[in-house]
């Protein structure tokens, strides 16, 4: 399918434009050490034939004990503010982000979820459906580091096994010294590995690594989002010049419409 979204909105800010695939914290702990697309969706994106990923809101849940700085971190990275006063979230709240990536038009819907004990049964309802969870911790404060278990365990219940990407964030990292910091981050290292989550040190107030771990969040759910979107297509391989002089191959929906490959245009 071709898609006819391109126009829609307003252009997306420069630092929201994602052109290469966003690196890693640590490759202590990550989901994928490539720092190139899938050669399929960078041909899916070339062609503009990446289907409705466009038009879909991606879920994120942003999950972990109260007063870690979820609230913090989501609007660090939406609203470029940082607020020193304690706000409890109550229940959920949510923010859509919009990014551009390989040139394509991509929204995280992110969940921001309270910490605090009584409203979790509210939060939990908002679980299902997340493509990507986010459990944060306060890295000056470990026994939340510890919790990040329950917390993951809790928020996959509610989705298919091995469906989401799941990431273990350590928020406050301004209050620590570099050594302090390692000694937490070689711990939560060790949990990331076991959970299968990628890990990342962040600073709300200071802005450090907010938008780099968003980037990387938005890049890797974007291809999963593509790739899954090729595959349910009914089609036919065929094969066709990408414009280089090589003969790559793509996707052809069987319909009577499409009987030209997508995304080629009409001359
Ligand atoms: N120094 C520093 N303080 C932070 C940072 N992030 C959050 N805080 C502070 O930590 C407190 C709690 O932050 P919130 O973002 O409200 O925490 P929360 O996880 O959303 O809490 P609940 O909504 O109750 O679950 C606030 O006083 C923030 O100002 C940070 O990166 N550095
Ligand atoms: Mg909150």
């Amino acid at each position: 399918m071709k898609s006819s979204w391109t126009h829609l909105g307003p252009p997306v800010s420069q630092d929201r434009t994602i052109t290469s695939f966003p690196k890693w914290y640590t490759p202590d702990a990550c989901l994928q050490l490539k720092e190139h697309f899938h050669s399929k969706v960078s041909t899916a994106c070339q062609h503009r034939n990446t289907g409705t990923v466009g038009l879909k809101l991606s879920k994120v849940v942003v999950v972990g004990d109260l007063y870690v700085g979820k609230t913090s971190l989501i609007h660090r990275l939406c609203k470029n503010v940082f607020d020193r006063d304690y706000k409890a979230t109550i229940g959920v709240d949510f923010e859509i982000e919009r990014f551009e990536i390989a040139g394509i038009p991509y929204s995280l819907q992110i969940w921001d979820t309270a910490g605090q004990e009584k409203f979790k049964c509210i939060a939990s309802a908002y679980y299902r459906g997340a493509q990507v969870i986010i459990t944060v911790f306060d890295l000056t404060d470990v026994q939340t580091l510890e919790h990040t278990r329950q917390w993951l365990e809790d928020a996959l219940r509610e989705n298919e096994a091995g469906s989401c990407f799941l990431f273990l964030v350590g928020t406050k990292k301004d209050l620590l010294s570099g050594a302090a910091c390692e000694q937490v981050e070689a711990e939560a290292v060790h949990l990331a590995n076991e959970l299968r989550a990628e890990y990342w040190s962040v600073s709300a107030k200071t802005g450090e690594n907010v938008k780099a771990f968003f980037s990387r969040v938005a890049a890797l759910a974007f291809e999963q989002s593509v790739l899954q979107d090729l595959e349910k297509r009914p089609s036919t391989q065929s094969q066709v010049g990408d414009g280089d002089g090589d003969l790559i191959r793509i996707e052809v929906p069987k319909t009577q419409e499409n009987k030209r490959p997508p995304g080629l245009g009409c001359c």
